[in-house]
């Protein structure tokens, strides 16, 4: 689904991302892990394009998603976030109501059918795992949610144009145990619809959700490997040295 082919990235004479291939398979889960600044949240950026209006990066190499290069001219960038959504490490809902809030992006893409919209609005909020808790209240304030609640509404405004991939920045970093767990819980549960990449601190969330890890140390991919393989064989001593707990 994602392919990340010879990706250099420089921020004007930081080497960021040093020479990455990385191939991420439809409809599962990819945790990229390592310490402060090892480049995870660029590495994610990327694949939307996020950093597009930095003027000192650079990006080298490319990267493919469903065999089209999302760096190709042809390429606009608004159409690209329709398909590759993101949900950052704050709950950042917009000031206005819960309804508005899901409404926002299928209205900006045309959708202007209040039956439409009802539709999308519920079937979003019940895919986020957050709709039985807020049906009956679709008109409140957004900001009125609790924090986990609020980071679900994002996560329904994110799913709400029908993406395909679901990029999420430490995105439970913010929140208490049993958000966090809501949220992971919710992830496996899109993971059948979504593919889904996800930065994370948190080593035994990696350890739990994902299916695949890759651990990156100062811009470069030390490993990749099945989560499972990763946690228990890792084969370079770097990786081991992380996982146990020695740095970072
Ligand atoms: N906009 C920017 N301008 C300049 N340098 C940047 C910018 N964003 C990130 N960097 C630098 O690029 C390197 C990688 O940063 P990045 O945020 O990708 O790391 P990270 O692994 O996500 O870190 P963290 O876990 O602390 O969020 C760091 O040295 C950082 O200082």
């Amino acid at each position: 689904m994602i392919q990340v082919d010879k990706l250099n990235v420089y921020y004007g004479a930081l080497h960021a991302l040093k020479n990455i291939n990385l191939g991420f398979p439809e409809k599962s889960i990819t945790a990229l892990i390592g310490p402060s600044g090892c480049g995870k949240s660029t590495l994610l950026r990327t694949i939307n394009r996020m950093n597009d209006q930095l003027q000192h990066m650079k990006v080298e190499g490319d990267i493919i998603i469903s065999r089209v290069s999302i760096y190709g001219k042809e390429v606009r960038t608004e159409m690209l976030r329709k398909r590759v959504g993101m949900v950052f490490q704050l709950p950042n809902p917009f000031p206005s109501s819960i309804y508005d809030n899901i409404a926002y992006g299928p209205r900006l893409h045309g959708i202007k059918k209040k039956k439409e919209l009802d539709g999308i609005v519920e079937n979003s909020l019940r895919a986020a795992a957050v709709w039985d808790e807020v049906k009956d209240n679709l008109k409140q304030h957004a900001l009125s949610l609790s924090g986990g609640q609020q980071q679900r509404l994002c996560i329904a405004r994110a799913l709400a144009v029908n993406p395909d991939i679901l990029l999420m920045d430490e995105s439970t970093a913010a929140l208490d145990p049993l958000s966090t767990q809501k949220i992971e819980e919710l992830v496996k549960e899109l993971k059948k619809e979504y593919t889904i990449v996800m930065v994370t601190h948190n080593l035994a969330q990696a350890a739990r959700v994902s299916d695949q890890t890759a651990f990156l140390l100062s811009g470069e991919v030390i490993e990749f490997a099945r989560t499972v393989d990763l946690f228990s064989e890792p084969v370079d001593k770097r990786t081991e040295n992380y996982i146990m707990g020695r740095f970072g």
